[in-house]
């Protein structure tokens, strides 16, 4: 019988309480919050200063909470143990074409990964599921890689030319990662032996191709990590429909592996192109649900016979909204991690109460990508587990407690009506009396009445949270648009200048271009240019010195201008300086002329008014002599015409005298 039957088709959840870190330890984080009462039950005791105690001091609520699970791992859990304890029977029903699928849930820093991924010292259950399941295929594995995972169940056949492509890209994404391969003690080996199929294969001759995927939903948008990241966007896969009601994601990278190595190699690879996204998207990887699913086709000759899966996946941290004071992106992805976590419960609940109740009831996987993938699980199609994860720090407790709360709804519903199930059956066979049965149903209905109204508030106030959570959204979406267009003006501003700088650049490349090709037109060789050089240097010699020489002559010619003209003037200074010899010497002479002559003109004067003294007696002489002899009077004359007269006529008298003459001065 396969471990774990009793309750199969009942959703197992485990809750793993991790062990105090030594830092943890230091800052007085250990208040004994967490109490784990027996292997299947947790007391939370709320520490002083967190919010829950403040609301349970002003009487609202609790400060010390219970809660059940299929079962509980304390801090000295091992790997192998929660492994075995958990996950084994799931690795058989895979190997026997059967489905499977393990969530591991929590805040961040909880234990998730631990638990799923571990670390290479301390491998958690994915490389112990794939190390186990290749220690079961082993020697029956279909090498061709021809016969691939299509849609959500089917197979298809690949023809030569898609084996290569699959060949290539899976050689491409190994050669990038470093081996580092995890120490696996696989203490249940023994255990397993040789499961029902493979050993019924070793019969039949039936060959196992194991193919995987790897990818998360981050704000309800699917991306593949085994797609490597070129682009800074990364582009969203859909989820489809594959026909049949089956949910599947459309264009998701299967690569079959052979090998443990090989599938740690896909899983780092993955890894780093989470982390690589969330660092551009600045947010954690935590905040992704992250899965990794593989496929295990069992084949007969070319025939896909059936196709089973087992996915883990590990659920974004469900930190809530109010705690982390987030903002419009933060906010979003908050509400959609907390969106998609509630129907997650609401599905799982719906499935625990119609497995209780023997009734279908609605489930509303629709409602979000992730339960939309593993609807088939909730639908019975598979047997799927929760491994919780929770720390003891009393920092943390509020999360802790909304984990334990979320996970309680999910079991505690289901674990309590299973139980009251078993014990109203008990009852029934060892009852004894009517009225006892009716105190026993009356009993069971008022604690079923309680559990929904329990339910029922929880739910209210998560959705209440999500809708304050939507206000604050909505607030500041507005304040958010704005940013991002002023964002984007800049990112097109910049982008404008960088154009605008690549044509600059581009056009200064043209023009060297251009020059480079001109210089290969016009190329010399060297000998030749030197020769041009030469020939040209002499033609050039000789017109300079043909200028030279005119330059010369006419310089000398120029000269003896000079210096004619300089003799000319020289003697034209002479002749000047005789001129003004002469001239002095003129001027003197012409002084003493001009004396002269003053004195000539003053000596006529004195001679006029000594004559007309002399004319003045001559008249009075002749008035007197005509007034004793009367004579004709002489016509009068003028002054000038009498003295004329008196000079040129001849003397009649002694007192007559002549003028004398001045002589005249040669000019020089
Ligand atoms: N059971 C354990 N035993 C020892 N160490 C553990 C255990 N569980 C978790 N740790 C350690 O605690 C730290 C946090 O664990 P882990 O990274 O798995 O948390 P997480 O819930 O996946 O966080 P996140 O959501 O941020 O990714 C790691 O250093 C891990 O090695």
């Amino acid at each position: 019988m396969i471990p774990g039957g009793a309750e199969q088709g009942m959703m197992q959840i485990y809750l793993r309480v991790r062990p105090f870190t030594k830092e943890e330890l230091c800052c007085n984080e250990n208040q004994d919050c967490v109490v784990i009462e027996d292997d299947q039950t947790v007391t939370l005791s709320a520490p002083k200063g967190s919010a829950t105690m403040k609301s349970s001091e002003k009487g609202i609520g609790l400060s010390i909470h219970k809660f059940s699970f299929s079962k509980v791992f304390g801090p000295q859990t091992t790997q192998v143990d929660l492994f075995e304890d958990t996950v084994r029977s799931q690795v058989f029903d895979f190997l026997e074409g059967k489905n499977a699928l393990i969530f591991s849930y929590g805040v961040t820093n909880a234990g998730k990964t631990f638990t799923i991924q571990g670390t290479p010292k301390d491998p958690g259950i994915l490389p112990r599921v794939l190390d186990a399941t290749f220690h079961c295929i082993g020697g029956h594995q279909y090498k061709e890689m021809d016969l691939k995972p299509y849609l959500r169940n089917g197979a298809q056949f690949l023809d030569p030319d898609q084996v290569k492509q699959e060949r290539t890209v899976k050689a491409t994404i190994l050669a990038s990662v470093k081996e580092v391969n995890p120490s696996i003690n696989l203490e249940f080996i023994p255990n397993i032996q040789r499961c029902d199929a493979t050993s019924m294969s070793e019969a039949t001759g039936d060959q196992f191709a194991l193919w995987v995927a790897f990818f998360e939903i981050y704000n309800e948008c699917v991306y593949d990590l085994l797609q490597p990241s070129l682009s800074k966007k990364r582009s969203s896969l859909r989820v489809c429909d594959d026909g049949a009601g089956n949910a599947y994601v459309k264009d998701l990278r299967w690569i079959n592996i052979q090998n443990l190595s090989e599938a740690n190699k896909l899983v780092q690879f993955g890894n780093k192109n989470r982390s690589a996204a969330a660092t551009k998207m600045n947010h954690s990887s935590s905040r992704s649900h992250s899965i990794f699913t593989m496929k295990l086709l069992k084949i007969e000759g070319q025939t896909v016979k059936v196709i089973s899966e087992f996915s883990l996946c590990d659920l974004a941290g469900s930190e809530r909204c109010n705690k982390t004071k987030t903002f419009g992106e933060r906010l979003k992805e908050a509400g959609n991690i907390n969106n998609s976590l509630l129907i997650l419960g609401k599905c799982i609940n719906a499935l625990r109460n119609s497995q209780a109740d023997g009734k279908s009831s609605h489930i509303p996987f629709r409602e979000s990508k992730l339960t939309k993938l593993f609807q088939a699980f909730f639908c019975g199609k598979g047997r799927a587990s929760m491994i919780v994860n929770i720390n003891q720090c009393a920092s943390t407790y509020d999360e802790t407690l909304h984990v334990m709360k979320f996970s309680a709804v999910a079991k505690q519903v289901g674990l309590s009506k299973w139980k009251l199930r078993n014990h109203f059956l008990l009852h029934i066979f060892d009852l004894r009396t009517y009225p006892e049965l009716l105190d026993i149903i009356d009993n069971l209905r008022t604690r079923l009445l309680a559990e929904r109204r329990k339910n029922l508030v929880q739910e209210v106030e998560i959705r209440k949270e999500m809708g304050d959570a939507m206000l604050q959204q909505i607030l500041e979406s507005e304040e958010l648009r704005l940013r991002q267009i002023e964002e984007l003006k800049e990112s097109y501003a910049e982008k404008l200048e960088d154009t605008f700088e690549m044509f600059k650049d581009a056009i200064k490349e043209h023009a060297y271009q251009c020059a480079m090709n001109d210089l290969e037109d016009n190329y010399v060789p060297l000998d030749d240019f030197l020769k041009n050089c030469s020939s040209l240097t002499d033609d050039r010699y000789m017109r300079l010195y043909k200028e030279k020489c005119v330059l010369e002559r006419m310089c000398e010619d120029k000269q003896e201008l000079i210096l004619s003209l300089e003799k000319r003037l020289i003697d034209l200074s002479q002749t000047l300086e005789d001129i003004r010899v002469g001239f002095l010497e003129k001027s003197a002479d012409l002084e003493a002329l001009q004396k002269k002559a003053d004195e000539q003109v003053r000596y006529a004067v004195r001679l006029n008014a000594e004559k007309d003294r002399e004319i003045a007696s001559l008249k009075t002489q002749i008035e007197k002599l005509s007034q004793k002899s009367p004579v004709q009077p002489k016509p009068k004359k003028g002054f000038l015409a009498n003295i004329k007269e008196a000079v040129t006529s001849p003397r009649k008298g002694a007192s007559s005298r002549s003028l004398r003459k001045t002589p005249r001065t040669p000019r020089s």
